[in-house]
């Protein structure tokens, strides 16, 4: 089981401004305010313009993804994570900010590796993480992630914001997320800088969960070849390999969704804090206003009570008799209510799209030993290698 609050001192070096991170803050008009631009950004829906525009910057990335895989050796271990990284970070800067990255470009890389060292870090289940007194016995560990914040946060000014700030037009319709977010900084006299700066970087960091739930999906197709075949059955039936696949074609794809639910059940979510806000009682246990509360997803996604056979990997356990995607009432993995994940809607989108076009493509096998630890949806940063073998159809 892990936990997030690290982030929490993550960002605050020596001030409160952790208390504007979107997912560990207060509930408070500010937090709405926030929750409701980036609704429309991330959370789209399916028949919205900006589902039209999620799908387009997606197969747009996905031809350039392919490019720098097919410069890869084939049936030879390969480390494809930093591609995979690389493919979602472009998705959302491009999606959020209209502007992507050569897949050369160092400084791109190196940042899209920083987000990439801080997911893993946060996803360690740390015991500061819960006994927040332990911090100075911390103090290397939190100086490496405060460096790798600062060099995200300076690549986010000078390569993202500085632009499209020079280029803005308060008199014509946001064109993006950034747009959104810098308008309302001269609307909203709440809103500040350092609110903008979060925000945005919370929403580009969420890449870095797309690509390390991606390599867990590639784990689940590499131990399960019947599965990545059921996978590849589907989306040759669905592209007649005449065309890639394309968003458009999740709800014609069942399985490969439930592929990625299954996954993520197995994997289990980051479990973030909560805090009574008022006095209250559950189930007969008294819980004062302030105590701090924790959701055990990962019990949630593997207790004999909830699952038939929980240890095994069985995507049909997301279908309805009718093939239809269906997920129990008891599986949360974005948690629920007013605090639920902002980003799930792009999560299903990026994550299908990427590995619906990989395995069109491609066989994948393993490149070397797999070691995953479980009940975590982080993989180090330096991971497994994978073989791909281009399909002989
Ligand atoms: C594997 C992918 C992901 C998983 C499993 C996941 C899961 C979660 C969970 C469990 C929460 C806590 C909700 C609560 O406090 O009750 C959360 C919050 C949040 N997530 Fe995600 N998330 C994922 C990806 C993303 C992405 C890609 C984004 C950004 C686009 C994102 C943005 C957020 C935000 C902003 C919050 C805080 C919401 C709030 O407290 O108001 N997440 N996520």
């Amino acid at each position: 089981m892990v936990c997030v609050a690290q982030v929490y001192y993550v960002f605050s070096p020596a001030t409160n401004s952790c208390l504007k991170a979107l997912a560990l803050c207060d509930w408070s008009d500010l937090q709405k305010t926030r929750r409701s631009i980036a609704r429309t950004y991330c959370s789209p829906r399916f028949t919205s313009l900006q589902y039209d525009i999620v799908a387009n910057v997606g197969t747009d990335e996905i031809s350039a993804f392919l490019q720098e895989v097919e410069k890869l050796p084939v049936n030879a271990p390969v480390d494809i994570k930093p591609l995979v990284l690389a493919a979602c970070a472009n998705m959302f800067t491009q999606y959020m900010c209209s502007t992507s990255f050569s897949y050369d470009d160092k400084e791109f890389q190196k940042v899209v590796r920083y987000f990439d060292e801080i997911f893993w870090e946060i996803n360690q289940g740390y015991a500061v993480d819960f006994l927040p007194w332990l911090l100075p016995f911390y103090k290397n560990h939190m100086k490496k992630i405060s460096h790798w914040s600062t060099e995200i946060r300076q690549f986010i000014l000078s390569r993202i914001i500085d632009n499209h700030r020079a280029t803005l037009d308060y008199n014509s319709p946001p064109r993006d997320f950034t747009d959104a977010l810098l308008m309302h900084l001269e609307d909203d006299p709440n809103m500040n800088w350092q609110h903008i700066i979060f925000e945005l970087e919370d929403f580009i960091g969420g890449h870095s969960a797309i690509g390390n739930l991606l390599m867990m999906t590639l784990v689940s197709i590499i131990q399960h070849p019947n599965v990545a075949q059921r996978i590849q059955q589907e989306v040759d039936e669905i592209t007649g390999n005449t065309r890639a696949p394309s968003l458009l074609d999740k709800s014609m794809m069942p399985y490969t969704e439930a592929v990625i639910w299954e996954t993520l059940r197995k994997a289990s979510s980051p479990i973030v804090p909560h805090v009574a806000s008022t006095d209250t009682e559950l189930f007969g246990y008294n819980i004062p206003k302030g105590t701090m509360i924790f959701i055990n997803n990962y019990d949630l996604n593997v207790s004999n009570d909830y699952w038939e056979n929980p240890d095994q990997f069985l995507p049909e356990r997301f279908l309805s008799p009718s093939g239809n995607v269906v997920k129990p009432n008891h599986f949360i993995p974005f948690s629920t209510g007013k605090r639920t994940c902002i980003g799930q809607r792009l999560v299903q989108c990026f994550t299908f799209i990427i590995l619906a076009t990989l395995l069109q493509k491609y066989d994948i096998t393993a490149g070397g030993e797999i070691e995953i630890k479980p009940g975590c949806v982080a993989v180090p940063p330096d991971c497994f290698k994978v073989i791909l073998s281009p399909r002989s159809s």
